[in-house]
């Protein structure tokens, strides 16, 4: 684990060979919740080695009264509902951006289905005291919760739907962002047997048992938005990324749709993406609602590519691991780039003016800050502060990095500028 500030650069800036990217985390710690419901008895290949999922199943086999979430969404929310319904007397807490982060959504709808959960700091975030579930209450089996703020309480809800004597049906109100991950929680859910209707709108999970199945971990596709990054970036590439699928769970597999407009051609082969080099490179506008997890990536190569790209959908960005439009702003403005915000919801790249000398970035305890500024190493070195914060999704991306020749350096102790 790297802990003091990392400088990174290109001998060549020709990008060649493969890379064995991480499973995704979104996927590993569905799977996980879902076995820990069905009693264990699944086999489950190709777990992430992300820290989120370290810490997920570290908490699934926990017999300790407090349970530390970390600064992992998915296991706070996730593991919320769990606790919940399987009438657990537990404390939830998490790291101090953790406790910034709203879970109040999710917890109305959990007491309303008879949890009884107290808030131990602020009233609306973790932590979380839990104190049993009212199996006997006559509960509603129809609820409304918001779609606007995190998808992440819907897919909490459904996976333990089932589990409820007459099923439960979920109408989302307002806008619904990050909706892909929705629909990948019922696609692993079926896929261990538990079915399911979303009209768009409404879900509705009969009761149901899940089926002891196995299931082998996709790659993950937010993390090889990153190597789509370089490729964009670099003058000379040919990359494969290991275990993707092009019928992906995943919705941020739309990187490869997007990253078309800023020159990364796709082929699918086996197993296998082979990104390359194409000669399209187009201003464009795109909607994040379904993939906010991207628009760091997008935002970065955009400004280092000179292309105003025009984004929307950025509303959850605020509330992820760091205020992510904030924190994109001031590390864009040390490239001379901008994330103008236009007013209604709409962001537009401002093209970087001054790439060059050896930026140093600050990563704001969020691992998309690190590895969507990293690629910019292809056009001038760069440092890094605080770099281990990828081990959140994608421990060995400094390594993987190194192993397609970039010069990955610890900067010495009083020597950063
Ligand atoms: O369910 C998931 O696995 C995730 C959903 C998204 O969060 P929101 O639903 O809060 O947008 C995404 O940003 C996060 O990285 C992972
Ligand atoms: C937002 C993210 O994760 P989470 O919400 O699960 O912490 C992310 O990985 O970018």
């Amino acid at each position: 684990m790297i802990h003091s500030p990392i400088t990174l650069t290109h001998p060549t800036g020709i990008l060649r060979g493969s890379v064995n990217l991480p499973a995704s985390k979104s996927e590993s710690n569905r799977a996980q919740i879902i076995n820990a419901l069905s009693g264990g008895a699944s086999t489950l290949n190709n777990l992430s080695e992300a820290n989120d999922t370290k810490v997920i199943t570290r908490l699934l086999e926990s017999t300790a009264e407090e349970l530390n979430a970390e600064d992992a969404g998915t296991v706070m929310r996730f593991m919320t509902a769990y606790l919940a319904v399987t009438n657990q007397h537990k404390i939830i807490t998490g790291t101090a951006r953790m406790q910034q982060r709203p879970i109040k959504v999710l917890v109305d709808a959990l007491r309303q289905l008879g949890a009884k959960i107290e808030y131990l700091g602020q009233e609306g975030y973790p932590p979380l005291q839990f104190n049993g579930i009212d199996r006997q209450q006559d509960y509603p089996a129809t609820l409304q919760v918001r779609g606007d703020i995190s998808s992440q309480y819907i897919s909490a809800l459904i996976m333990v739907a089932p589990l409820f004597p007459q099923g439960l049906t979920l109408e989302l109100q307002g806008k619904i962002g990050s909706r892909p991950y929705i629909l990948m929680t019922l696609s692993l859910m079926k896929h261990f047997g538990v079915k399911g209707t979303f009209d768009g709108t409404t879900i509705t999970i009969p009761p149901q048992n899940y089926h002891v199945n196995q299931y082998t971990i996709e790659s993950d596709w937010s993390g090889a938005s990153y190597w789509y990054s370089m490729v964009a970036l670099a003058p000379e590439a040919t990359v494969e990324l290991k275990g993707l699928r092009s019928e992906s769970f995943q919705g941020d597999s739309v990187i490869a749709t997007i990253m078309e407009h800023l020159g990364v051609r796709t082929t699918y082969v086996g197993g296998e993406v082979i990104l390359t080099k194409s000669d399209r490179l187009e201003p464009f506008r795109f909607d994040f609602t379904d993939c906010p997890d991207l628009a760091q990536t997008i935002a970065v190569v955009a400004a280092a590519k000179g292309i105003a790209v025009e984004l929307t959908g950025l509303e959850s960005l605020r509330i992820k691991e760091t205020d992510r439009i904030a924190a994109l702003q001031q590390e864009l403005a040390k490239i001379g780039g901008d994330l103008e915000d236009k007013g209604e919801g709409l962001f537009r790249v401002k093209p970087a003016t001054s790439i060059g000398g050896n930026p140093v970035f600050k990563t704001y305890e969020d691992h998309r800050m690190a590895m969507a500024l990293a690629p910019l190493a292809l056009l001038t070195p760069v440092t890094i502060e605080e770099p281990e914060v990828v081990k959140k999704s994608y421990p060995g991306f400094w390594r993987d990095l190194e192993q397609l020749s970039f010069i990955v350096e610890k900067v010495e102790e009083g020597k950063e500028e």
